[in-house]
């Protein structure tokens, strides 16, 4: 968790253009440059083709909009699902670009990071306000690399919806779970946007089905398709009847057809609508006592007679209880679909005002990614307490700027660590800058300093010693700046973003995986301090014992017995669990954190005077001394892999897993292709993207996911450390 937030009221008259929650400072700045070239930053950005002046329109000429019709929704999504395809569509037609931005060219708005053009990723979620049909939206496109689950994470938390995005030949894919259950986490209500409808293997019933089976969800489907694949041109709105038609000649699909479906035209397509209409109808009134009552009342005999708006009044509220999901369908690259998407966003997602925050208690933190920005510190207080009138009230707080924060981002552990060097000694202040501010925008990246690693240190393709003595026999040593990250990709962009925006060029040293260590025993241990500073005497006697529990934490448990006094535990609790972190912070067999301990202090004395220093430093020296009699094991972390690899493929990519020490669960069949799914330990993963490419002529894609950390087998567990200790 986060360590910490502030609030801050901005003055939104001085910055109409961005009405938005919580972005980070980087992408305000960037915003402001987009809209205003010549603001000074300090920091260098990717330039912007084609974006800066004409082709955006200035957003300070629109006045703010009430609350109701305001949205402030999301984008998520599976790597490559068409997030950023979608967001361009929506921008052009909402007449906030005078172009269509292609994710290929490398020249969309929202993927405005130099990485992102290149690589044709989002790695950062960008925030954009434009205006449709009388609606202010204010919209996030998140990441859909595991990588960088924090930003979809820290963008989930100021949503008051979401549109999840699928690629409709692959269904529901194994990040789409990920943001999904993050998105059930923060309680977003979510359309479904059933993407690339023109893609070969496209299928609306199948992407449908997995929505209900993969994701638990009840999908509503207010769409149907007309044609899949080669022939999908567009799609019947179930709940007016009509068909919506997009000329296949338009370049940018801007103006389509919308015709009520007819007997006379259309029979087979109107059959398949009242039967689709029908069923929706029943499904929203089993999920809406209201609308049962209605139409089990007026119109029972007969649905058709239902008006349109009833039906979607209904859809609303399930949508807003999220008791089910609405499910849209289109090609954002053909540029189908994707203004019936905008309609259904201003209907069916709530406004503000419908929506409860979980205000939350953190501690006071620097601007920073976790922050919470409101537009005046009065409105902002009468909706939280709104939302202690109606929520759980067990966040009821006493202080007013505790009420106002909202609830932190959930920070997983980085399962990847390097060590980065400055060209030069000088230069060490300069990266220490960088990381402060990356770190900042990215709490998902952790920096610490490895003072005595013993081993070499990298720098360029030279090898130098970390410790040493000069030449009057005084001891040196360098102190490593260690970067730990979520995947190898993380890491890489960060290292490229210290280049690019602070124009550092920095080594990275070889990539580490990330382990942890445990017990497997019960260990006790007996130590004394006994010290004399200047005329002060410092004596502290400890007993403790450290035994093997299940938690997955590596935060330790720790318990204190009966026979440890209460008042003497009242002076020194704070020092002894700070000596026992320490130590649990870097275990004995590898320097890695310590997991699934329980700590029980079983005696303490402490001579008057003592310091909380030498408490501290007692009580880690005497845990020190049980770890070492302790069978100690190594955890490596599990990777859960999902590999989606064409039928001829599957033999190669399955007897590569099987040498990389794979845990193969399930083949599954999805359309033409098969995906392999099952666990990996992440130190044999590292590099896949490589040989998978090499292994399947390009054509597989794959995604990881931590699982869980496992114990390693004793052979492996010897090998590496032996490896460690530079053995072999
Ligand atoms: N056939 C087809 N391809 C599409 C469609 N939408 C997007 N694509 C392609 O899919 C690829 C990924 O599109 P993006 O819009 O970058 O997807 P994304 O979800 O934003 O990707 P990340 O942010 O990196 O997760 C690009 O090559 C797009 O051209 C579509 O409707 N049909």
């Amino acid at each position: 968790m986060l360590s910490g937030s502030r609030i801050f009221a901005v003055n939104h008259k001085k910055i109409s253009s961005l009405n938005i929650n919580n972005v980070c400072c980087s992408k305000i700045r960037a915003s402001l440059k987009r809209l205003k070239p010549h603001v000074p930053l300090g920091r260098n950005y990717s330039s912007l083709p084609g974006l800066i002046g004409n082709d955006i329109k200035s957003l300070r000429s629109v006045l703010s909009p009430p609350a109701a019709k305001i949205r402030n929704i999301g984008i998520m999504a599976h790597i490559d699902a068409g997030k950023t395809t979608t967001t361009e569509r929506i921008l052009y037609y909402s007449g906030y670009t005078r172009s269509l931005g292609d994710v290929d060219d490398g020249d969309t708005v929202t993927d405005f990071m130099a990485q992102e053009r290149e690589r044709g990723i989002t790695i950062q979620s960008a925030a954009v306000t434009f205006d449709w049909k009388g609606y202010r939206l204010n919209l996030i496109d998140t990441p859909g690399h595991v990588d960088f689950t924090v930003e979809v994470e820290r963008c989930l938390r100021v949503l008051d919806g979401a549109v999840a995005v699928f690629d409709a030949s692959a269904g529901v894919e194994a990040q789409t779970l990920t943001v999904w259950r993050q998105a059930d986490k923060h309680k977003i209500p979510r359309i479904c946007f059933l993407n690339k409808m023109d893609k070969t293997g496209a299928s609306f019933n199948y992407a449908v089905e997995s929505i209900r089976e993969k994701l638990n969800a009840k999908p509503l489907v207010l769409q149907l398709p007309i044609g899949e694949a080669k022939t999908f041109k567009g799609v019947v709105d179930v709940v007016s009847k009509e068909k919506l038609l997009w000329n296949a000649n338009s370049d940018d699909g801007k103006d389509f057809e919308r015709k009520p479906l007819l007997e006379m035209s259309d029979p087979e397509l109107l059959k398949k609508t009242t039967e689709a209409r029908n069923a929706l109808i029943e499904q929203v009134a089993d999920l809406d006592d209201e609308f049962a009552d209605l139409v089990l009342g007026e119109f029972s005999e007969n649905f058709d007679l239902l008006p349109a708006e009833k039906l979607q009044t209904a859809i609303h509220r399930v949508t807003l209880a999220q008791t089910a999901v609405p499910v849209l369908c289109g090609s954002a690259l053909r540029n189908k679909g994707v203004q019936p998407l905008l309609d259904a966003i201003t209907m069916y997602l709530p406004s503000p005002e419908e929506r409860n925050y979980e205000f939350l208690h953190l501690v006071c933190l620097q601007t920073a990614t976790g922050d919470t920005i409101v537009s005046s510190k009065s409105s902002a207080l009468a909706a939280a307490r709104r939302a202690e009138r109606e929520g759980e009230k067990k966040h009821r707080r006493n202080s007013e700027a505790e009420r106002l924060l909202l609830a932190g981002v959930e920070i997983p552990e980085p399962v990847f660590f390097c060590t980065i060097e400055p060209p030069s000694m000088a230069k060490q202040p300069d990266l220490d800058h960088a990381l402060k501010c990356l770190h900042r925008e990215d709490p998902s990246l952790k920096v610490r300093l490895d003072p005595d690693t013993g081993q070499f240190s990298v720098k360029g393709y030279i090898l130098e010693p970390a410790k040493g003595k000069d030449t009057k026999g005084k001891v040196w040593e360098i102190i490593n700046t260690v970067l730990c990250g979520m995947g190898e990709l993380h890491i890489e962009i960060i290292h490229d973003r210290i280049k690019r925006e602070y124009g550092l060029e920095t080594y990275l040293g070889p990539l580490q995986v990330a382990y942890r260590e445990t017990i497997l025993n019960s260990v006790r241990a007996t130590d004394t301090l006994d010290r004399t500073l200047g005329d002060k005497r410092h004596l502290v006697t400890v007993e403790l014992e450290a035994k093997p529990i299940e938690t997955a934490s590596v935060r330790p448990v720790i318990e204190y017995a009966d026979s440890v006094s209460e008042d003497l535990l009242k002076a020194s609790q704070e020092a002894i669990e700070n000596g026992i972190h320490s130590v649990c912070l870097q275990g004995p067999l590898l320097g890695s954190p310590i997991q699934d301990v329980a700590i029980t202090l079983h005696s303490l004395m402490i001579h008057p005077g003592t310091s909380t220093t030498m408490i501290s430093a007692c009580v880690s020296r005497c845990l020190q001394k049980a770890l070492k009699k302790a069978d100690k094991q190594v955890l490596e972390p599990l990777m859960g892999l999902e590999v989606t690899v064409t039928k001829d493929y599957l033999s190669p990519v399955l007897a590569d897993l099987a040498q990389r020490r794979g845990n193969i669960q399930e083949i599954q069949t999805r359309q033409n292709n098969k995906v392999v799914i099952g666990f990996v330990p992440l130190a044999e993963i590292m590099g896949y993207s490589t040989v998978l490419r090499t292994l399947t002529s390009g054509s597989a894609t794959f995604a990881l996911e931590l699982a869980n950390y496992q114990a390693m087998n004793p052979q492996d567990q010897s090998t590496l450390l032996s490896q460690r200790r530079g053995f072999t």
